[in-house]
C-alpha cells in the first residue's frame, strides 16, 4: 500500500505533539473501544461521564437508523447501534470539536472549518444510507474528519498556514493543494490521511479522504467501495460548500450537484430530499455542538430552477452528453423522489454495439436510464462501470479483450451484483465457454432480433428485480437482528439494575466482581471493596414510612455514585447494603475513598415532610492480596470491616488489613 505521506515524517510530527489529537473523556473511550472484550456497560458508564458526548452520541445513533424506526434513548441502544469502531471515531470527532474551537492560526476560521464538517458529516450519513457503500455511522465520522489535515496544518504552522490563506485570498484560482505542497512539503488531504490511518480507520475511508479533493489523481480505483466512498465525498464536500456560500452563488453551484448525486444512482427527487434533511439536521446539530450554522438554501426550489434551466437547453435525446467525454448518455431521470417509481428505474451501460443495436436496446427498456461506453479502452470501461453503478451491462463481445475487463469487473464487490449480457457474434463453442467462465449471465447472437433481445433482457429484468428484492429483504433482516438485540439489551439491563435506586443490583456486582477479579490478579493490579451499610436504618422506616426509607436509599445511592471516579462502580446488594468495587485502588486509596463516601452519606438531608432527616452509613474496607483464593474472600473481608465499624458506634470507615501488607 501506498503511504500518505512519507511515514517516517508523520512520526516525527506525531513525536512533537502538536497534532490534533483527543482529550479527556475520549480518551478513556479510545482506548476501552480499543480492546474487544470491553463491557458495554462499562463502556457506556465511561461515556456517561461526558453528558455532551452523550447526546451527541445517540443523536447520531439515531441518525443512522434511517427512517421509521424505533428511537434510540439510551447510551447502551446507541452502542448498540453504533458498535465500537464507530464510537471511537466519533469520540475523536467530538473531542477535537470541542478542543480546536479555536487556535492560533488568525486568518483560519474555526467556526466555518467545523460548520463546513459538520454539513460533510451529515451528508455522507444520509448519503450512505441510500448509497450503501459503508455504515452510516461509519460515513458520518469520515465526513466529520475528512479536512482534519487542514487543521493540523493550522495547528502544527500558523503563520505559514496564515499565508497560504493570504495567497488564496488574493489569487482565488490557484490551488491549495499545490501552494501547501510547496510550503509544508505536504497537502492537508495527505497529513489528513495518514492522522485517520493513524486512529485506526480502515484503508479505504482514508483512501477516498486523500484523493476527494483531486479524484483525477486517484487512479482508477478497482474497490467499487473506494470508488463509491470518494464520489460520496465530493458530493458531501459540494454540499457543504453551497450550504456555506452566499446566496447569490446557490444556484451555479446546485447543478453540478444534482449531476452528481445522479451518478451516484440518487433521483433528483430523493437527492433534493436528502439535501433538505441535511439542512434540518445541520440546524439542530448546530444548536448541539454550539456551532453557528448559516441559512439553510432552499434545495427545492434550488432544483426547480435548474430543473428550467435544462428543459431550456436540452440537447435532443442520444446525442453527446458534455461531461461524459468519449461517451454519450440519454438520461431520463427517474420521477422525482416516488421511490416505487425509481425502482423500476434499470441503470444500463452498454459497452460497444452498433447505433442500431443500441436503438433496439433502448426501445426495449424504455424507463431506463442509459449510458454508452466504446470497449476499446479497457480501463476507460471499467472507470466508467465504477462511475455509472449500472445494475444491467450489455457488452458487444467483438470489443478486444472483453474477456479480461470483465473479469476484473468481477472480482470487485459492486461487479459480483452486475447482470452481464454478452452479444456474440457467433455461436462458437470457445467464444462461449470464454463469456460464461469470464463470468457473463446470459448471451445474445448477432444479429440482434428485438423479440430475442426482449426476451433476454426481461429474464435480465426479473433477475435484477429478485437481487434486489433479496437486498432489500437482508436490509430488513438486519435492521430486525439489530432491533432484536437492542431489545435484548434492555432486558438485560433490566435484569441488573436496581429498580429502586437506578444502580445495578447483586447479580451484576458479582459478574462485574469476577470481572474485576480476574483482571487485577492477571495484571498484578490493586483491587479494592467496600461494603456500605445504611446505619439504624429500621428505625428510620419505622419513624417515617417505607417512602421515606426508599427516598434515603435513593439519595444515599446517588450520593455514593457522585463521589466515585469512573471506573468504580456501586451496586446495591442487599435491603440497606452497597457494595462498592474499586479496581487500581490500594488500602489506602480505598480507605479515603471510603471517608468520602460516609462524609457525603453524613452530608445528606433528607426530606420527610418535617424535619429534614440525617443518617450514616458504616463501611467495611478490604483490598485483595495474593493469598485470598477467590473473591469472596475478599468481600467477606470488606463484610467483617463493616460490621467492626458497626461494633464500633456506626458512622466510620473499619478496614481489618493494615496499610502496606496488601498492596
Ligand atoms: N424503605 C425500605 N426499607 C428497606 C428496603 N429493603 C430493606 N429495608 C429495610 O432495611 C432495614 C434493615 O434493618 P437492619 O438489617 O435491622 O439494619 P439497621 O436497622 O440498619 O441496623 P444496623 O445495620 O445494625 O445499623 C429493615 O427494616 C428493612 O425492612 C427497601 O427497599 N426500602
Amino acid at each position: 500500500m501506498q503511504q500518505p505521506i512519507d511515514m517516517k515524517r508523520f512520526e516525527q510530527l506525531k513525536a512533537a505533539g502538536d497534532l490534533p489529537s483527543p482529550r479527556g473523556v475520549a480518551i478513556a473511550i479510545i482506548r476501552l473501544t480499543q480492546s474487544m472484550d470491553v463491557s458495554m456497560a462499562e463502556l457506556a458508564r465511561v461515556i456517561k461521564g461526558d453528558p455532551a458526548f452523550v447526546g451527541r452520541l445517540i443523536k447520531a445513533a439515531n441518525g443512522s437508523l434511517g427512517k421509521g424506526r424505533r428511537a434510540v434513548v439510551s447510551v447502551q441502544d446507541a452502542l448498540m447501534v453504533l458498535g465500537l469502531p464507530a464510537v471511537r471515531t466519533m469520540a475523536l470527532g467530538f473531542s477535537l470539536l470541542s478542543n480546536y474551537r479555536r487556535g492560533a492560526c488568525e486568518a483560519f476560521d474555526y467556526t466555518r472549518f467545523w460548520s463546513f464538517s459538520l454539513v460533510m458529516a451529515l451528508s455522507m450519513q444520509a448519503l450512505a444510507l441510500r448509497v450503501r457503500m459503508v455504515a452510516s455511522d461509519e460515513a458520518f465520522s469520515l465526513g466529520l474528519l475528512a479536512r482534519v489535515g487542514e487543521l493540523a496544518l493550522t495547528t502544527l504552522y500558523p503563520a505559514e498556514f496564515g499565508r497560504v490563506l493570504h495567497e488564496i485570498a488574493a489569487a482565488p484560482a490557484s490551488r491549495q493543494l499545490d501552494l501547501e505542497q510547496a510550503a509544508f512539503a505536504m497537502n492537508h488531504c495527505e497529513l489528513g490521511a495518514a492522522m485517520l490511518l493513524d486512529w485506526g480507520m480502515p484503508l479505504p475511508m482514508a483512501n477516498a479522504a486523500r484523493f476527494y479533493e483531486t479524484p483525477e489523481r486517484a487512479g482508477i480505483c478497482e474497490d467499487a467501495r473506494e470508488a463509491a466512498l470518494m464520489q460520496c465525498l465530493v458530493l458531501s464536500r459540494a454540499i457543504a460548500q453551497l450550504c456555506l456560500a452566499p446566496e447569490s452563488e446557490h444556484a451555479r453551484l446546485m447543478a453540478p450537484m444534482l449531476r452528481l448525486s445522479g451518478r451516484l444512482g440518487v433521483s433528483r427527487g430523493d437527492f433534493v430530499a436528502l439535501c433538505e434533511q441535511i439542512g434540518r439536521d445541520w440546524g439542530e446539530w448546530g444548536r448541539l455542538l454550539l456551532l453557528d450554522t448559516g441559512r439553510v438554501p432552499a434545495f427545492t426550489e434550488l432544483s426547480a430552477r435548474d430543473e428550467t434551466a435544462v428543459a431550456k437547453t436540452a440537447a435532443p435525446a442520444g446525442e453527446a452528453c458534455p461531461e461524459s467525454g468519449a461517451d454519450a448518455r440519454v438520461a431520463q431521470e427517474p420521477d422525482g423522489g416516488r421511490a416505487a417509481e425509481a425502482d423500476k428505474v434499470l441503470r444500463v451501460l452498454v459497452v460497444g454495439a452498433t447505433d442500431e443495436e443500441r436503438g433496439r436496446i433502448r426501445a426495449a427498456l424504455k424507463t431506463s436510464e442509459f449510458f454508452f461506453v466504446d470497449g476499446n479502452d479497457d480501463d476507460l470501461v471499467i472507470e466508467r462501470a465504477i462511475d455509472v453503478q449500472p445494475q444491467l451491462m450489455i457488452i458487444d463481445w467483438s470489443q478486444d479483450d472483453c474477456a479480461d475487463w470483465v473479469r476484473a469487473l468481477r472480482s470487485t464487490r459492486f461487479g459480483r451484483s452486475l447482470y452481464l449480457l454478452a452479444l456474440l457474434d457467433s455461436l462458437d463453442d470457445t467464444i462461449l465457454g470464454e463469456a460464461a467462465e469470464a463470468g457473463v449471465d446470459d448471451f445474445l447472437a448477432r444479429p440482434v432480433r428485438t423479440s430475442a433481445l426482449s426476451v433476454r433482457l426481461k429474464a435480465g429484468r426479473r433477475t435484477i428485480a429478485l437481487q434486489r428484492r433479496l437486498e432489500h429483504e437482508s436490509e430488513e433482516l438486519r435492521h430486525f437482528a439489530a432491533e432484536l438485540a437492542i431489545s435484548n439489551r434492555r432486558l438485560q439491563e433490566a435484569a441488573m439494575t436496581d429498580v429502586l435506586t437506578g444502580v445495578p443490583n447483586r447479580r451484576y456486582a458479582i459478574d462485574r466482581m469476577q470481572m474485576e477479579w480476574t483482571a487485577c490478579a492477571r495484571h498484578h493490579r490493586p483491587l479494592s471493596v467496600m461494603i456500605v451499610d445504611l446505619d439504624d436504618f429500621k428505625e428510620v422506616n419505622d419513624a417515617h414510612g417505607h417512602d421515606v426509607g426508599d427516598m434515603a436509599l435513593r439519595q444515599v445511592a446517588d450520593a455514593l455514585r457522585s463521589e466515585l471516579r469512573v471506573q468504580d462502580v456501586v451496586c446495591r446488594t442487599g435491603g440497606d447494603e452497597f457494595l462498592v468495587i474499586c479496581p487500581d485502588s490500594d488500602l489506602n486509596a480505598a480507605l479515603a475513598c471510603g471517608e468520602r463516601l460516609r462524609a457525603a452519606a453524613a452530608g445528606l438531608q433528607i426530606d420527610t415532610g418535617g424535619p429534614s432527616l440525617r443518617l450514616s452509613v458504616s463501611i467495611g474496607v478490604a483490598t485483595r492480596d495474593d493469598s485470598m483464593p477467590g473473591m469472596k474472600a475478599l468481600t467477606k473481608l470488606a463484610d467483617r470491616g463493616a460490621f467492626l465499624a458497626k461494633q464500633r458506634g456506626r458512622n466510620c470507615v473499619v478496614a481489618l488489613q493494615v496499610p502496606g501488607s496488601a498492596f
